[in-house]
């Protein structure tokens, strides 16, 4: 029987058409079923019908695999029908949401074929059952052997028939044996496949409903969004209308307000144009204005530039002034006078100051506290004045040049003055136990010329010494002896311009800084101090720290010697004030006895008197070389700004005022050189002397040889009266034997002097002493060996003046306690021989003058011998000795203060 006539075996026709799956393999051109998944749109439905997918599935047995695109042969056998639909099945997998539908349909028609094929395979195989079934039935009914049967006559052909037909029987009993282990083998077949098919439905199941999970997830998920989307969407929406809305009514306002500059343009459209044009006016009157600011802007800028140019030079100006007025100032000799005022301790009251202002150039105003503001104000004027917050550093800046200068061979004397507890020991020394910033003007003057000696000792050998004493109640001592109380010294000749005014007090040398330092504390530890209710620590004595330098050229051998003396004066006071008894109040008498001295003679050197007090006072006569020698002399004068020191402070700033009017002259440097221009300087200065001396000869020739001047020895009251009238009163007679008796007077007075009586009148009389030495200078015979002598007359201890005169000869500067060096010694010789040839014309020009006078002559002779050392004091003495200054000694003696009057407090008012 042949496979392809289905009828015959009972197929019908509708499952004829499936029935190729065995036939038409070989056909697959017929039977495509073709797919793209790129180009076919999903289509939810499956509907076999649909024009979308554009399948006919009666045309088309094969299928195009969605992902690959492959062409799918339904045709193909079963093994191959599953893999594709496995890959279906993965494609499933891998495509999502649209495909999904398409895969499944693909899916669907791969897994109705396998059902269709299963379905035509059972068919057949039981149309082959039935047929074996026949055959089987045949084969029986031939082999029962039938009484019916009957052997025909054509037996052998009808057997042969039947032969062939049962051999043909047996051929089919044998492929129906073989067909029915066939259709065995296919029905285990069939079964392996449907489970293969029934797992696989599962899994596509199972995957569909994953699958559907998994879009109606998406789903929601897009369906969120959407809603987002249209959220945000009606959101811009309602935002746009409002923004359309607003803008709408912007635009109308602003429409409006278009509309009303129109027709408020078109409004002032005329005065604009009149404006314009008055603008444009403007504009060229303007640029008119302009150029002509311009034209004097460059005339301003040049006259700027000439005022300038002006005021630069007026600077200048006002600085070479200042500098030309500091010469003067130098080449007068004024005391400079620094004030200082201090800062409030603790404790007093910050609110009463005295002080008003302070100004740049030394001007301060001082505030009445009892009075109205106005009236009340006071000015004074000093080189500086330092306020509360002067530093030491700056305070000794100032000065800096001026202690220097020692080591050029000036002699300089700073000292501080004021009240108690205005700051004196503070701005000299420091205070107790001073650290280097601190440091007073004692420390830092001696420590800078020590370093300055230092740095010059390769062209200058300068020796330091220093002396340092005290004046304690009228008695000097020495600070640096090892018990200044026990040893009393005498003041040497104070009107040596470089000479040691206390030679007995030790002269320590200084080599370091160190040294320095040690001498300060031992003269600091020694000097007297007590509490009083103005200090707690008040000075009772005047601390004067004397600084000898000596400076030997190495190039030029000369020698240059100048001394600095530091003084510290003790503080006037009121005694009601600093509530002293005893021997505070002695102290305090003495101290202020001795300033009155002070204020006396700086009042006669403000008023260029003859006669200057020095020997008022053991402090006056310390100062003398200071005040009146030809030194450099500055002064500090101390304000305590407190109200209730008023007084005091306006007393001190009076007192400072009319020293710092004190012409001192012209600082000298103390020279000694080789050169012959220094002697020829002198021997002018001699002849000059010798002139004057010459003509005071004649004078007295003249009143000699009238007759008229008498001169009694036995009459000590003539003789007084002589002395002190000398010059001036015409009475005075010279007799020709008196010159010896006056020369023995002189030396009486002297002696009795030196006993420390005052031939006939009260023992040590200061005034009288004063008096005295006055006459002495009014006879020219104030040479330094006078001088000496009156002030050792004082002091107790006696000083050989023999010896000093000596040395005075021979040197300027008494340096007994630094070695002689040879130079000075060739150069007294030097000095005596040109002293000698000069005296030796004088003596022959006195002897022819005066014959009848050989004292006279004498006295000339050794006046002239001093000459050679101080011919200005020689001459400024002759001066005195010309003048007739009587009416300001006077004067100065009425202004002398009493000390009672000092003590209680009235000597402010007598500065
Ligand atoms: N410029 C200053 N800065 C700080 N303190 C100062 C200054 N001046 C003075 N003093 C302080 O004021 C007090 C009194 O000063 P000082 O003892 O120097 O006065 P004085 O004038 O020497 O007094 P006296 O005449 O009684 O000896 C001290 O305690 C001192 O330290």
């Amino acid at each position: 029987m042949d496979a392809s006539e289905g009828k015959k075996i009972g197929i019908s026709e509708e499952n004829k058409k499936y029935s190729f799956a065995e036939t038409k393999y070989d056909q697959p051109s017929q039977n495509l079923l073709f797919w793209d998944p790129m180009s076919t749109p999903y289509h939810p439905s499956g509907n076999k019908s649909s024009e979308v997918f554009q399948l006919k599935q009666a045309q088309c047995s094969e299928l195009i695999s969605p992902r690959s695109s492959k062409m799918i042969d339904l045709n193909s056998p079963i093994h191959i029908l599953f893999s594709t639909s496995n890959d279906i099945l993965d494609e499933f997998i891998l495509n999502k949401n649209g495909e999904i539908q398409r895969s499944g349909y693909f899916l669907k028609e791969v897994v109705q074929e396998i059902e269709r094929r299963f379905a035509s395979q059972s068919d057949l195989y039981r149309r082959k059952y039935n047929e074996v079934k026949f055959l089987k039935d045949e084969i029986k009914t031939l082999k029962t052997p039938s009484a019916e049967v009957q052997i025909p006559t054509d037996r052998p052909l009808v057997l042969q028939t039947e032969k062939e037909k049962n051999e043909e029987k047996i051929l089919a009993g044998s492929n129906i044996r073989r067909l029915l282990k066939e259709k065995e083998d296919s029905d285990t077949r069939i079964i392996e496949l449907m489970q293969v098919l029934e797992s696989t439905k599962k899994s596509y199941e199972e995957k569909c409903e994953q699958l559907e999970i998994e879009a109606s997830d998406a789903k929601q998920e897009l369906e969120g969004r959407l809603k987002d989307s249209e959220f945000l969407l009606e959101e811009s929406r309602r935002v746009i209308k409002a923004l359309e809305a607003t803008l709408e009514a912007k635009l109308q306002n602003l429409s409006q307000k278009e509309h009303i500059l129109n027709a408020f343009m078109s409004l002032k459209f005329r005065p604009l144009q009149e404006l314009r044009t008055s603008a444009q006016t403007i504009k060229q009157e303007v640029i008119y204005a302009e150029r002509k600011r311009n034209d004097e802007l460059v005339n301003f800028g040049m006259k700027l530039k000439v005022l300038t140019d002006e005021a630069t030079n007026y600077h200048n100006v006002l600085l070479e002034n200042r500098k030309l007025y500091n010469e003067v100032q130098e080449l007068k000799g004024n005391i400079r006078v620094y004030c200082r005022i201090r800062p409030f301790l603790v404790g007093e009251t910050r609110k009463s100051s005295i002080v008003g202002s302070i100004g740049e150039n030394g001007e301060l105003v001082v505030l009445n506290p009892s009075k109205q503001v106005k009236d009340g104000e006071k000015m004074f004027k000093f080189n500086k004045v330092y306020g509360p917050s002067a530093t030491q550093g700056e305070v000794f800046l100032d000065i800096q040049p001026l202690v220097r200068s020692v080591l050029d061979g000036y002699n300089v004397c700073i000292f501080a003055y004021g009240q108690t507890g205005s700051g004196k020991t503070y701005t000299m020394s420091g205070p107790d136990s001073p650290t280097e910033e601190v440091w007073g003007v004692n420390y830092r003057a001696l420590n800078d010329l020590f370093h300055i000696s230092q740095s010059r000792r390769n062209s200058i050998l300068y020796e330091v010494g220093v002396q340092m004493i005290e004046i304690y109640n009228e008695q000097v001592r020495d600070l640096l002896a090892n018990d200044p109380s026990q040893k009393k010294l005498g003041i040497l000749s104070s009107s040596q311009p470089n000479g040691l005014a206390v030679p007995n007090a030790i002269m320590h040398p200084v080599n370091s800084t160190s040294d320095v330092l040690e001498l300060m504390n031992i003269g600091q530890t020694n000097r007297a101090v007590s509490a009083t209710a103005l200090n707690t620590s008040s000075s009772r004595s005047h601390c004067v720290v004397t600084v000898h330098i000596r400076g030997s050229d190495l190039k030029t051998r000369s020698t240059l010697c100048g001394s600095l003396h530091l003084v510290d004066l003790a503080g006037s006071e009121r005694v009601d004030r600093s509530e002293v008894m005893g021997d505070r109040l002695k102290e305090a008498q003495h101290i202020n006895k001795s300033l009155s001295a002070l204020g006396d003679v700086i009042f006669s050197l403000s008023q260029k008197n003859a006669h200057v007090p020095y020997r008022n006072s053991k402090l006056t006569q310390v100062l003398q070389s200071s005040l009146g020698g030809h030194a450099k002399t500055l002064m500090f004068v101390q304000i305590n700004p407190d109200a209730n020191s008023y007084l005091e402070s306006l007393s001190a700033l009076k007192f400072a005022e009319r020293v710092s009017g004190v012409e001192l002259g012209a600082a000298r440097i103390n020279k000694e050189g080789n050169d012959v221009s220094n002697l020829m300087e002198k021997v002018v200065l001699l002849e000059e002397t010798l002139a004057r001396k010459d003509e005071e000869i004649d004078h007295l020739q003249m009143l000699l040889d009238t007759g008229t001047v008498s001169f009694n020895v036995n009459n000590k009251k003539h003789e007084k009266s002589m002395l002190r009238h000398s010059s001036s009163s015409p009475e005075i007679s010279f007799k020709d034997n008196s010159s010896c008796r006056s020369e023995i007077s002189f030396q009486q007075i002297i002696e009795s002097n030196r006993k420390g009586e005052s031939l006939g009148q009260p023992k040590d009389s200061g005034e009288e002493r004063g008096r005295t030495y006055a006459d002495m200078e009014l006879l020219g015979l104030n040479g330094a060996d006078s001088e000496e002598f009156s002030s050792d007359i004082s002091d107790g201890d006696l000083i050989h003046m023999g010896k000093e005169t000596e040395r005075s000869a021979a040197s300027a500067i008494d340096f007994s306690h630094f070695p002689e060096p040879k130079s000075i010694d060739n150069r007294k010789q030097r000095m005596s021989k040109v002293a000698s040839q000069i005296a030796k014309p004088l003596q022959e020009r006195a002897a022819q003058a005066t014959p009848p006078r050989p004292k006279l002559k004498d006295t000339l002779k050794s006046t002239t011998s001093k000459e050679i050392l101080r011919p200005p004091a020689l001459r400024d003495t002759i001066r005195t000795s010309n003048s007739k200054d009587s009416p300001k000694s006077s004067s100065m003696k009425k202004i002398s203060t009493s000390p009672a009057a000092l003590s209680s407090g009235k000597m402010a008012a007598n500065h």
